[in-house]
């Protein structure tokens, strides 16, 4: 157990899930959850609940300006992520703040729909990402659709996998995780690809309708662990241990695409 006193900071860079299972929301508790202080640039506010997405109403890129001023402020921020960004405009604004604030040790985890099928970044949206924020990005962390959109090809198979993520570190990306969840069988395999090796992670599937924001938490939790130092391929596998043991614990929260349990997992672990 890390002493509180001891927790590094890391950023949120996301849009605000009303329901609290995707979005901040998620990304906050999972780095309290993984002892790191969580600071948040909201870059959109959604009206959301389990059954979808009612709304979507993005921030003012000076409005978005101004939280990166006061969080680069006063917090020594470790390590950062972004999420759902909405279009080109708040992509390039969230591309400026972290060229000038410096931050090296960002994970872009490239939202693009939400479960129950609404948006969450417009085709311009994902043309200024390739453009503009990935070539700043330490590690992006596409699910299978996001691959394939980025890739620019459809993924059927594990090679599939391998030659997307491929691709999208030609983008200017060093590392990249193509994530399984959305695949069948009775595994599921996110497939690494790190500057210097490649490897898979693998998991029991586990079936359960309370899987909204399994991937705002996995990218949530590597941020966290390389805010505290770990290295990235570290950070990786326990983000991956992390997600394994709370997805295999669920809610029983709203009438939909239920939330995860980020909160309290020691305590789920010691029950597996
Ligand atoms: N049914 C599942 N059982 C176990 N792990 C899962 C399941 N679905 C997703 N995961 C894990 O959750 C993380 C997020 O994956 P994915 O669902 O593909 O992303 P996203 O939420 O961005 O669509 C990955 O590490 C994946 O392996
Ligand atoms: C505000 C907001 N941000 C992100 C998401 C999508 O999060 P993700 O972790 O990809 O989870 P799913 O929605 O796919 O379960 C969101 N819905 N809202």
């Amino acid at each position: 157990m890390r002493d509180p006193k001891q927790y590094p900071t890391a950023l949120t860079i996301a849009g605000s899930d009303s329901g609290g299972g995707a979005g901040m929301q998620a990304d906050t508790k999972t780095m309290q959850a993984c002892q790191t202080y969580s600071t948040n640039v909201i870059v959109g506010l959604t009206a959301q609940n389990t059954l979808g997405v009612q709304g979507a109403h993005p921030v003012e890129p000076d409005v978005i300006d101004a939280q990166f001023a006061s969080i680069m402020a006063d917090f020594d921020v470790r390590a950062a992520k972004t999420g759902a960004l909405f279009d080109a405009i708040r992509v390039q604004t969230v591309a400026r703040a972290v060229k000038k604030y410096e931050l090296s040790n960002l994970i872009v985890d490239p939202v693009m729909v939400a479960k129950g099928g609404a948006s969450l970044l417009d085709d311009a949206g994902v043309a200024a990402m390739k453009e503009d924020l990935l070539p700043l990005a330490l590690l992006v962390t596409p699910n299978l659709p996001e691959a394939e959109l980025l890739a620019g090809m459809a993924i059927k198979t594990e090679a599939d996998m391998v030659t997307a993520g491929n691709k999208i570190q030609q983008l200017g990306v060093p590392n990249v995780i193509v994530k399984g969840g959305h695949g069948d069988g009775p595994q599921v395999k996110d497939y690494v690809l790190l500057a210097d090796q490649e490897f898979w992670l693998t998991g029991e599937r586990i079936h359960t309708s309370s899987k909204h924001g399994t991937g705002d938490t996995l990218s949530a939790a590597i941020t966290a662990y390389l805010a505290q130092g770990e290295t990235l391929e570290a950070a990786i596998k326990e983000g991956h241990s992390y997600m394994n043991t709370i997805i295999a614990h669920p809610l029983n929260i709203g009438h939909g695409h239920g939330p995860l349990n980020q909160g309290n997992w020691e305590v789920q672990r010691n029950e597996i």
